[in-house]
């Protein structure tokens, strides 16, 4: 199983490269690697398994993170609803994501990002697309396309960040970091 010694960090140069298409149909071990993905953030969601390994809880993973130069990210984006009831709003491997489409209005996250990758905190709003349409090849082939707004589509953005080599401060207006200007904070 995965945990926090296989995740690589700043300045490791896989992290500023561009990750390669994966092949389709896809072949088992890219279908064991995107598995192997998502269990780790299950794990990390878990309080029990997140103390015994010693995991950062994370909603999103992208193999360069693991050292693995493809185009593959895994997204579990937990909420709860008015009960008080701990729900999964989305939950995937995506292989080749690719954002065909856009809103031309921004978003950001009020409390700014925080990386797997960075141990340090990094002040600052990232702005990103409020709405993104997406297209991926999913874990049995199928090919999908969804729309995401607010908090899915700024992990999912976060995420495909890391298949071409990028990472969230690169975002940070250094000059203004805080400038909400025309964006919605969320
Ligand atoms: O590339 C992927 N990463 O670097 C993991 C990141 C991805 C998110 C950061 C901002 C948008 C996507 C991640 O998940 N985090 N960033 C660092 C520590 C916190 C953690 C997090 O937000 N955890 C979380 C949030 C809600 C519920 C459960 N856990
Ligand atoms: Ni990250």
């Amino acid at each position: 199983m995965l945990t926090m010694k296989d995740i690589i960090r700043e300045g490791h140069p896989t992290l500023r490269k561009v990750a390669k298409e994966v092949d389709t149909p896809l072949s088992e071990e890219d279908k064991a690697l995107g598995q192997e993905m998502m269990e780790f953030l299950k794990n990390s969601q878990d309080p029990e398994m997140a103390e015994k390994y010693e995991l950062r809880s994370g909603v999103g993973l992208a193999a360069p993170q693991i050292n693995e130069q493809k185009r593959i990210i895994a997204v579990l984006i937990p909420a709860i609803d008015e009960n008080g009831e701990e729900f999964i709003l989305f939950e995937d491997v995506m292989y080749n994501p690719r954002i065909i489409s856009h809103s031309v209005q921004k978003a950001a996250l009020a409390d700014g990002e925080g990386c797997l990758s960075i141990d340090r905190p990094i002040e600052g709003l990232v702005p990103r697309h409020e709405r993104i349409t997406v297209e991926w090849t999913d874990a049995e082939g199928n090919k999908k396309q969804q729309r995401f707004r607010d908090y899915e589509a700024i992990v999912i953005q976060h995420e495909i960040d890391h298949l071409n080599g990028k990472l969230f401060f690169d975002r940070i207006d250094p000059l203004q970091p805080y400038a909400a200007r025309d964006f919605k904070l969320l």
